[in-house]
């Protein structure tokens, strides 16, 4: 069961399948760092459980012991009544219109099962349906998409037939903004300086701060003077947030406000799904989180009442915020957001990428070997590769860490996004089908059957470091549409400092830190066939 539901950093059934089956333990030791001593060190164990970890961040002991209750008895029994006494029906044949995937329980039973593991429910519904399909949620329709040019289609959308409302849902429903109380121009306003600010152009004003505090942040870890046990997430999630929190809203930032945040962020779809068990946790960690983002935009008031450029772009979005009269409530949902954008995809794919390399052994040599290179030959220290241009990080300098973080993004990103159709239109999926989508419906992409289609990637299932590697200089660009940041007008407006902060991550761990995967017995890991725990 997985409960992670990242805004766009769903981890798919197929990761768990192949990575999670073990409990691992990952030594980390930081190689010729003076301030760190070897002895204390060389014993610290940073452990991570994929399964758990990656799926079940967060949660207590009693919070856990309900779910084992629900997973164990009633879930179970719900889904095999459900698979009994269900019948699914194509109800119209006919050209041109949708396959309805008809249930006679009622919906609130096909949410359940769509929430209880999203890529194994729509590629069941795509294997009976066909790849464009229709379900009625509480009275909504909403078609699925799973052809790769239609997806690229519907993001595109050439016509103007798609209206974008997650970033709408996002504030109001996860952020607990009050409704109608930011429009579309305030969202585009916001939009268009997050995609400023992120852009190649400008991500230097961010770099040198943010690479100073991750390398401190990494290094502090594996300098702990404590065997306590992290897990993979909180080791790459703690260092990459408090970075990049403290370089964009500057040094009053709470960064001690990480577990709540990973609560709201794992917890998404609960807030839209109120009556899930679980959203009542997600629900105190916000108001928590929101209390403490509270404070610190008090604390920042005078740099708003500034009319000069605050060297800080979260002040310089609060101040829009002020502009616009949001009230500093909903300024809080806001940033809150904001931040879901800024961390939730990174730190997981960043998180899976630590975990592909420590599952394969070789991947890591040949990482190791290209960052080690790259900074004797080039950059002459690590420093001054963090000092560098973020140009210098490109594909001719890195080309296997691009390829691996590529593959990490192709096998782990949450490729689905939804759209609202404010006309009827047509979909083509190829000069025989088609079909008439209808005003009102909501229209979701599932990308998912893209990523893992053969025909498209040979063996798609499987982690390939060199999958993106056309010779030892240059990467291939992702086949059309699969881009794991989206397309059209709604694209990722982080994608350049999305890779740019995954690759310094990396370069920074494989160039500092001596990293093994162990299995809860001790033994360490030689490599894929080693990583099922035996
Ligand atoms: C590996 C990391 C990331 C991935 C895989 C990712 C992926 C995506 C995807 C697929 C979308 C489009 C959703 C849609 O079309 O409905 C999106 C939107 C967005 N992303 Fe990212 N993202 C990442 C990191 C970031 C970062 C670091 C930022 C920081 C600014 C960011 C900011 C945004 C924003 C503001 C949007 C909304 C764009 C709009 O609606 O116009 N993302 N992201």
């Amino acid at each position: 069961m997985n409960t992670d539901l990242g805004i766009v950093s769903y981890p798919g059934l197929d990761k768990q399948a192949t990575l999670a089956s073990t409990s691992w333990h990952l030594r980390v030791i930081p190689m010729g760092n003076p301030q760190c001593d070897p002895m204390s060190v060389a014993i610290k164990v940073v452990h991570f459980d994929l399964h758990a970890t990656v799926v079940h961040p967060t949660g207590n002991k009693q919070e856990n012991m309900y779910w084992v209750l629900i997973s164990a008895f009633l879930v179970p029994l719900l889904i095999f009544l459900i698979s009994k006494y269900r019948t699914f029906d194509v109800i119209v044949t006919s050209v041109g219109r949708t396959p309805n995937v008809h249930s006679y329980l009622p919906w609130p039973m096909l949410v359940v099962e769509f929430l209880w593991d999203i890529p194994a429910f729509l590629e069941r519904c795509r294997v009976r349906y066909g790849p464009v399909y229709r379900l009625r949620i509480a009275g909504q329709g909403v078609v699925i998409v799973s052809h790769a040019e239609t997806i690229k289609y519907v993001m595109k959308d050439p016509h103007k037939c798609f209206t974008n409302n997650i970033n709408t849902t996002i504030f109001e429903g996860v952020g607990g903004v009050t409704p109608y109380t930011i429009n579309s121009t305030l969202i585009n306003n916001l939009l268009s300086f997050m995609h400023k600010a992120f852009s190649n152009r400008n991500i230097h004003l961010l770099i040198p701060s943010f690479n100073q505090q991750l390398s401190a942040n990494i290094q502090s870890f594996a300098c702990r003077q404590t065997t306590d046990r992290v897990s993979l997430v909180t080791f790459v999630g703690r260092s990459l947030y408090s970075a990049l929190s403290l370089s964009f809203c500057g040094p009053l930032f709470p960064t001690d406000t990480f577990s709540e945040f990973m609560l709201v962020d794992s917890n998404t779809l609960h807030f839209l799904f109120p009556f899930w068990p679980s959203s009542q946790k997600a629900y105190r960690a916000r108001a928590s989180l929101k209390s403490k983002l509270g404070v610190f935009i008090e604390r920042v008031g005078p740099e708003l009442a500034d009319d000069g450029e605050s060297s800080y772009s979260g002040i310089e979005i609060l101040k829009i915020l002020k502009a616009a009269s949001v009230p500093p409530s909903d300024q809080q949902g806001v940033i809150l957001g904001l931040m879901l954008a800024m961390h939730a995809a990174s730190i997981r794919m960043t998180a899976w990428f630590m975990a592909y390399i420590l599952s394969d052994s070789s991947a890591m040599t040949r990482l190791r070997a290209e960052v080690d290179h790259a900074i004797e030959t080039e950059f002459g220290s690590l420093e001054s590769l963090l000092s560098a241009p973020s140009h210098r990080l490109g594909s001719h300098m890195f080309p296997l860490l691009e390829s691996a973080l590529k593959e990490v993004l192709r096998l782990s990103v949450a490729a689905i996004t939804a759209r609202e159709v404010n006309k009827d239109t047509i979909l083509t999926v190829d000069e025989h089908t088609s079909f008439v989508i209808r005003q009102g419906d909501y229209l979701v992409t599932n990308g998912y059957t893209v990523n893992f289609d053969n025909s498209i990637f040979e063996d798609a299932r499987t982690f390939r470091i060199d999958r993106f590697l056309k010779t030892s200089a240059e990467t291939v660009d992702l086949p059309d549409p699969v881009s794991s940041f989206g397309g059209g007008a709604h694209m990722c407006k982080g994608q350049d400092f999305a890779m740019y902060e995954m690759k310094v991550f990396a370069i920074t761990c494989l160039r500092l830190l001596e990293i093994e995967g162990e299995t809860a017995s001790g033994h360490i890991c030689q490599g894929a066939d080693a990583r099922c725990g035996r």
